[in-house]
């Protein structure tokens, strides 16, 4: 169990701005690919501006949000998770502990996930509200929209690394990956055991691209082990490397620890985390730029859908 202990009211994750990372040639993406790989080596987390997903099309992410967790629970639970296999589906308060030890997160969520190409297909196994007309079809556009932005940040990590830009397209090809709506109630302060939204944690995949409401409440632990404020930045994204980069760059990049504080704005807290991963089978070794030819790497080769089992496992106590 990791202690709550309060983060230094700082914010110094850094803001890198896409702009020119898409449209101004080979230079410019490079000059952007440095900003990542320092913050990759530093944070592990960093906010993205002018990434081109419009501010309309977030906005409704986050009101199309709070339609989803207000709908009454017995319709909610029509969509229980527990039902899933994938886990895909509503999850009440109090069911995973993202902090082994502590007592459950007090956030709910729900989670869909659909292939990254072709854009149209469904995934067979996810639930739907069934009176909530509308509701589908903006998931699907904030999914494809922001599965777009998610494989060129990957093409920068690439570029990050000194390999080829579409090094890491073929781990994502005919895979899925997944949007999970967040919700996290008003609280009192601290609650027992070290209860949190959501306790400290790293992420699973490659590269998770999370849309904040103004609330406020993610905290990320620096390389420094100061635990910082991700403050709100309005039209942004935080990005974070997940565990599949640390092991890919044997350490080299950062899979940070976060975790969402109790919500004490009297409201509710919306977040919404797309979580970019490979396709279960891709094996995961360490790259050939992040390690001397005769060294050996920190991490044993694993398929991505070995590592995802391991963590669901270990934070829904499953045996
Ligand atoms: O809600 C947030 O701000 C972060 C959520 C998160 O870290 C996660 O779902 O992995
Ligand atoms: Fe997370």
């Amino acid at each position: 169990m990791i202690i709550y202990t309060p983060p230094k009211p700082a914010d110094h994750l850094p803001i890198i701005d896409l702009t020119n990372a898409f449209s101004g040639g080979e230079k410019s993406a490079k000059a952007v690919a440095w900003d990542i790989h320092k913050a990759c080596r530093e944070t592990g987390f960093f906010y993205v501006s002018g990434h081109g997903v419009s501010k309309e099309l977030m906005d409704l992410q986050l009101a199309w949000s709070s339609h989803l967790f207000d709908l009454p629970m017995d319709e909610k639970m029509a969509m229980d998770f527990s039902q899933s296999p994938r886990r895909l589906g509503y999850e009440p308060a109090l069911r995973q502990i993202l902090d082994e030890g502590s007592a459950p997160d007090l956030k709910e969520s729900y989670m869909y996930n659909r292939p990254l190409d072709p854009v149209g297909v469904d995934s067979a196994q996810n639930f739907w509200p069934a009176t909530l007309p509308g509701f589908r079809e903006q998931m699907h556009a904030y999914h494809t929209e922001v599965g777009r932005l998610a494989l060129s940040l990957m093409g920068l990590v690439a570029l990050s690394l000194d390999l080829p830009q579409d090094h890491f397209t073929n781990c994502f090809t005919g895979g899925n990956f997944s949007v999970r709506l967040l919700r996290y109630a008003p609280q009192a302060a601290t609650g027992p055991a070290n209860q949190l939204g959501a306790g400290a944690h790293t992420d699973w995949g490659a590269i998770t691209l999370l849309l904040q409401d103004q609330n406020g409440g993610l905290e990320v632990k620096t390389a420094d082990d100061q635990w910082i404020k991700a403050t709100p930045l309005e039209g942004t994204f935080v990005v974070n490397l997940g565990d599949l980069v640390r092991r890919w760059t044997n350490d080299l990049y950062r899979s940070t620890l976060h975790r969402v504080l109790n919500n004490v704005s009297g409201r509710n807290r919306h977040s919404v985390a797309t979580f970019f991963s490979p396709r279960p089978d891709v094996e995961v070794s360490c790259l050939p730029t992040c390690r001397s030819a005769d060294e050996v790497g920190l991490y044993e080769t694993c398929t991505v859908g070995e590592h995802m089992k391991e963590m669901a496992r270990k934070t829904y106590a499953l045996a």
